[in-house]
């Protein structure tokens, strides 16, 4: 653990209506944020936001209470002799990022060519799940995805590529439409070898 998780708050406590206990001071610093944006937290219609914008963050950020590990320690060991690349592909997913806790909205191929062990296909969207419901850039979703997987699994190579859009730069700020973001990270044959590497680009369709 990194230390993000860490905080005064400790595990969220589930109340007799089984919804997620809404602290006073986040209740409170949402009405200040509305206050903020220039309306008034306590009119009919925003009455019950600010524990409903507390829930959707536990929600978005759902991660810092898993384990992105723990998804990769069932391995198989038999899996009839197959040693070619082993590729997830077109993944979405949603993240925050950090600088503006706005959406991110994307997709991710995780590509993985099998050591000793593989794994239930389902792992490597858990895996990505674990780190992008957290704040992020993407840059770090992208490393600690391949580095969970390099770390937990000891394969030949591992290949991430995640393209997203950012709604810091579509809703706000700058407001360009359209643009994605493509980061990469390459370990083990996939970044020493070249044939490899364009192996795996073009099984993920951007050769
Ligand atoms: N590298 C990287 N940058 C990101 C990511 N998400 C958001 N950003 C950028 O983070 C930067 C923060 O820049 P600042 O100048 O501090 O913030 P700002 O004044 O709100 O910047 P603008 O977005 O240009 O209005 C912006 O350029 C964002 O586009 C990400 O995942 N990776
Ligand atoms: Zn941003």
């Amino acid at each position: 653990m990194d230390g993000r998780n860490k905080t005064e708050f400790g595990v969220a406590e589930i109340g007799a209506d089984g919804k997620v206990v809404v602290p006073d001071a986040v209740a409170e610093a949402v009405r200040t944020l509305i206050r903020w944006a220039g309306d008034n937290p306590t009119r009919e219609g925003l009455r019950d936001t600010p524990a409903r914008v507390a829930r959707a963050w536990k929600e978005y950020c759902a991660g810092y209470t898993d384990d992105p590990a723990k998804h990769l320690s069932r391995v198989f060991e038999e899996v009839g002799g197959y040693d070619e690349i082993v590729l997830l592909k077109d993944i979405p997913f949603q993240s925050h990022c950090e600088h503006h806790m706005a959406p991110i909205i994307g997709k991710a191929h995780i590509a993985y060519l099998p050591g000793n062990y593989v794994v239930g296909i389902s792992k490597l969207a858990r895996v990505l799940q674990a780190f992008a419901r957290r704040l992020q850039v993407q840059e770090r979703l992208t490393a600690e995805v391949a580095d969970c997987i390099w770390n937990n699994l000891k394969p030949v190579g591992v290949a991430v590529v995640i393209e997203a859009s950012h709604a810091c730069m579509t809703a706000r700020g700058v407001r360009t439409q359209g643009v994605t973001m493509v980061t990469s990270r390459m370990m083990g044959v996939f970044r020493d070898d070249e044939r490899s590497r364009k192996e795996v680009l073009a099984l993920m369709g951007r050769g």
